[in-house]
């Protein structure tokens, strides 16, 4: 078994950034430790307050903050950190090499059954400049450096890519390590199963209305083949199912917020899904635009996002590109 800093050093990661990674997994493994204490460590349930996203946070969205935030601070190795839960960017050192943006824990209202939840994190670096503000971060995706996120389910995983492909780690309880489990992650171009909140279905766009409705026609339908659905309500485990078995997932655009884009993140969520979606072979869109293209104009602006199976991200951008 190989110990993420081995694999990492093999792969030939420069010393920080393998130093920033190993930072990250810290700061992870104790909010595994939290979590997995649950209504032990009076960690369960909300606080009063809201992000700047509007949302209720819950007590672990803010702990998990707050254990990344202090580490990542004390390593000296970072220039700034944005979050989803700060509503400015947080300046760090400023000769640190790095800028973070990170969503703490993805899907929080999962905790509350006990489901997965996740830490999804998004690396680029820094320039030289003694400046550091929000247009510091305003970066395509494709520049960043590094991506992952650590699912927290019945087993804790780092899936990880540093652009040379898509690897899996298991977090080790007992020797409190990351061992490699997976050395490379490929997802299939086809597939018979997507993921998408079909609750909210009379809200989409026609595109994507007309593509669902294509799909669950099933075989008898203009796909010829029938469509397995999924959703597990925390992109985290959705795009890990991905990453593991195939398939789609989406959370498009919808009239009931029409001003925003779509619900998720492009920083923190998005780019950093979709930098591992593109190096496991998939695709990573919003329907009319490549998520890694985008110039990001501010740290929690929202996209829309359609990503997996190539193929079948290709089917749905047709679907939009007849509307056009
Ligand atoms: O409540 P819905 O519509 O199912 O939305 C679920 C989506 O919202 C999110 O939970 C948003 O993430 P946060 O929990 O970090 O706010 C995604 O992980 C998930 O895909
Ligand atoms: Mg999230
Ligand atoms: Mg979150």
């Amino acid at each position: 078994m190989q110990f993420l800093v081995n694999v990492l050093r093999q792969d030939g990661v420069d010393n920080a950034l393998i130093s920033l990674l190993q930072t990250v997994g810290v700061a992870c493994k104790e909010i595994n430790f939290r979590l997995h204490q649950g209504a032990l460590a009076g960690v369960l349930g909300s606080t009063e307050d809201e992000n700047v996203q509007g949302e209720v946070q819950k007590k672990l969205d803010v702990i998990s903050n707050d254990l990344l935030k202090d580490l990542l601070l004390q390593s000296g190795l970072v220039k700034a950190l944005a979050s989803e839960e700060e509503d400015d960017i947080v300046v760090g050192d400023i000769d640190g090499q790095f800028l973070i943006a990170f969503d703490p824990l993805d899907g929080s209202s999962n905790i509350d059954i006990n489901a997965m939840v996740g830490t999804i994190f998004s690396i680029y670096r820094a320039n030289d400049s003694l400046v550091v503000d929000e247009s510091s971060f305003l970066q395509p995706g494709s520049l960043q450096v590094a991506a992952g996120y650590v699912v927290y389910g019945p087993a804790t995983l780092l899936v990880l890519t540093t652009g040379n492909g898509v690897k899996m780690f298991t977090l080790d309880q007992t020797l409190g390590e990351y061992l490699l489990t997976v050395k490379k992650v490929n997802i299939d171009p086809d597939t018979q199963e997507f993921a998408i909140n079909m609750s909210n279905q009379r809200h989409w766009a026609k595109p994507m209305q007309d593509y669902i409705d294509d799909l669950l026609k099933g075989s008898e339908g203009p796909r010829g083949k029938n469509f397995n659905m999924r959703w597990v309500a925390a992109m985290v485990a959705d795009v890990h199912r991905i990453l593991c078995r195939g398939g789609l997932f989406s959370y498009p655009w919808d009239r009931r917020a029409p001003e925003k884009p779509g619900k998720l993140r492009l920083m923190y969520e998005a780019n950093p899904m979709a930098m591992l979606i593109e190096q496991a072979g998939g695709r990573a869109s919003t329907g009319t635009q490549r998520i890694l293209d985008i110039q990001p104009e501010q740290i929690h602006q929202r996209v829309a996002v359609v990503l997996g199976a190539a193929n079948e991200v290709g089917a749905v951008e047709q679907y939009y590109s007849h509307q056009r």
